[in-house]
């Protein structure tokens, strides 16, 4: 499990350790990690060209103080202060004394540049890039330099992901002591590039339950439902799919195919997608009545593709076990019927979903997604799992658990339908007996695994690709020595 924690709990455990540690080690520790990973960046340092873009706090002071051991190792390094007279003192003297300087036009350094250090604000800065740090960073950007963020790329707001104006776009993020959830959350998480983090001994210091945590294979396959010498198809669990319709039958093929591939012993569809169901996956049960008419189940998905059917809806809310609600199924909810279940209810909203359950507009929702997923989990008293660039899982328990952030997805899951077999998968994987937030994360993971290998090297996807290639995930994070296949490239 990776985590992430909240400014407020950096700077708590920063104090207990600085408290034990000589002035200025837990910098030293900061900076030497920063300056290693520049050296690795540039290759070879020496005769390399340096510029620090440094700010007022203490970030500031981690970009001089590597520099100085670049300039230590041969590089040619300058610093542009962005407030000049407020520069980390003993950073600038350290700086100096290694034999760098300051830039004379930050420009033509910039321009000239080999690396760019971006020590203008980290876990202090807030409201985005200044106006004057604006031109600095764009031009970093447009120079042929490698840029690299420190602790965050500036502009982000540490722990929420937003960016509210400019910021810095970094190919290489170097944090310290923990993850920030900027770094994990989008859009923030776009500026940070690649994410290397740098022990410098918090660890022992950080509570014990974050702000976020991102499963990775080992955490997903003690989570994954095994069946076991007594099992039965009844025992490992039945979902129940209500999706589809005349308008979107294919929905209701994509759910069950989701279904099919979640662990559940048995697949339960009902509405009129039955015949193309059945001509696909003889393997399901099937029939056209209501939901209460169709047998036990001990999960339901409910909305793919259903169109007005909220007769089904009703009666699969009203219903004792875990209810997963997709797509129309949200549009045609009623609050009070999610809030007054006493079974799990999992909400799987994509951003306009969400914005729509909200009443807010749908960028509000991806400017902000760690707020709205909190948001729509406490206001409907359900686990809701909001889709998009950065798919988070977030549980109405006022946020004494962390909410979950998947770190295994792909841009080209963006592809119709690929949603519905994501609900089909978090359903069966309820029924085989995970919460509500475990299904979900676990769910997310497997989905965005089997898309990253449906579309290894670049390949566009469908839903049905994804949905074919979820054994392939199961086998993947079942492999103690499998290696998780690394981030697609971005665009
Ligand atoms: N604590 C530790 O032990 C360790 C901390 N470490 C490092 O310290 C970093 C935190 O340092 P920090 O607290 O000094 O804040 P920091 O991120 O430098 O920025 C705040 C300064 O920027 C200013 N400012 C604010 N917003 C701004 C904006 N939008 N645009 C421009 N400026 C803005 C604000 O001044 P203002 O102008 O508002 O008066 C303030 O002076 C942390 O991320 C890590 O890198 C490591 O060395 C490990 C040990
Ligand atoms: N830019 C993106 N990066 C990563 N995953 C994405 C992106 N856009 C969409 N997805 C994922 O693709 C799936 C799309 O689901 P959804 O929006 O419900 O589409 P549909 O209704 O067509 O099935 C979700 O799992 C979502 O997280
Ligand atoms: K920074």
């Amino acid at each position: 499990m990776r985590s992430a924690y909240t400014v407020e709990a950096v700077r708590h455990a920063e104090a207990q350790l600085m408290a034990r540690l000589p002035e200025g080690a837990l910098m030293q520790r900061a900076a030497a990690g920063l300056a290693a990973a520049c050296a690795r960046v540039l290759g070879r340092v020496y005769g390399a060209r340096v510029v620090l873009l440094v700010g007022s706090g203490a970030n500031g002071g981690d970009a001089l103080f590597a520099g100085a051991r670049l300039a230590r190792r041969g590089a040619g390094v300058t610093a542009v202060p962005l407030a000049p007279g407020r520069t980390h003192p003993a950073g600038l003297a350290a700086l100096l004394k290694a034999g760098g300087a300051v830039a004379e036009d930050p420009f033509d350094a910039l321009a000239g540049a080999d690396l760019v250090v971006d020590g203008i604000t980290g876990i202090g800065g807030h409201g985005g890039l200044r106006p004057d740090a604006v031109p600095l960073a764009r031009a970093a950007r447009g120079s042929n330099a490698v840029v690299v963020a420190v602790d965050l790329p500036s502009g982000v707001e540490a722990d929420t992901g937003e960016v509210p104006g400019e910021a810095l776009r970094a190919d290489l993020t170097v944090t310290f002591g923990t993850h920030k959830p900027a770094l994990l959350v989008d859009p923030a998480r776009e500026y940070a590039g690649a994410v290397h983090l740098v022990d410098i001994g918090l660890g022992g210091e950080l509570p014990s339950v974050p702000a976020l945590e991102a499963l990775q294979h080992a955490d997903v396959a003690r989570m994954l439902p095994l069946p076991a010498a007594e099992s039965d198809k009844y025992r490992r669990g039945v979902v129940g799919v209500v999706a589809g319709s005349a308008r979107y039958p294919g929905a209701a093929v994509l759910a069950v195919a989701g279904a099919l591939r979640g662990g559940a012993g048995a697949v339960r569809y009902v509405g009129p997608g039955a015949a193309a169901v059945i001509a696909r996956f003889p393997e399901c049960l099937v029939s056209t009545g209501r939901p209460g008419e169709a047998g036990r189940v001990q999960s339901w998905v409910v909305g793919p593709g259903i169109g007005e059917m909220r007769e089904g809806v009703r009666e699969v809310l009203a219903s004792d076990v875990p209810v997963l609600v997709d797509a129309d199924g949200l549009r045609l909810l009623e609050a009070s019927e999610v809030r007054d279940r006493t079974a799990p209810t999992l909400l799987t909203p994509h951003a306009g979903e969400a914005a729509a359950l909200l009443g807010c507009a749908r960028e509000e929702v991806e400017a902000g997604r760690l707020a709205a997923a909190r948001e729509l989990a406490a206001r409907y008293g359900a686990t809701v799992l909001l889709k998009g660039s950065t798919t988070l899982v977030a549980a109405p328990d006022g946020g004494r658990s962390p909410v979950r952030v998947n770190p295994m997805g792909t841009p080209w899951l963006a592809t119709a339908g690929s949603g519905d077999v994501l609900s089909g998968l978090a359903g069966s994987l309820l029924a085989a007996g995970l919460g509500a937030r475990d299904a979900g994360s676990a769910a997310a993971y497997l989905h965005g695994l089997a898309a990253r290998l449906a579309s290894a090297r670049g390949v566009p996807l469908t839903a049905q690709e994804v949905a074919a290639a979820l054994p392939a995930a199961w086998r993947g994070v079942r492999d103690p020595h499998g290696d998780e296949p690394p981030e697609p490239d971005r665009p």
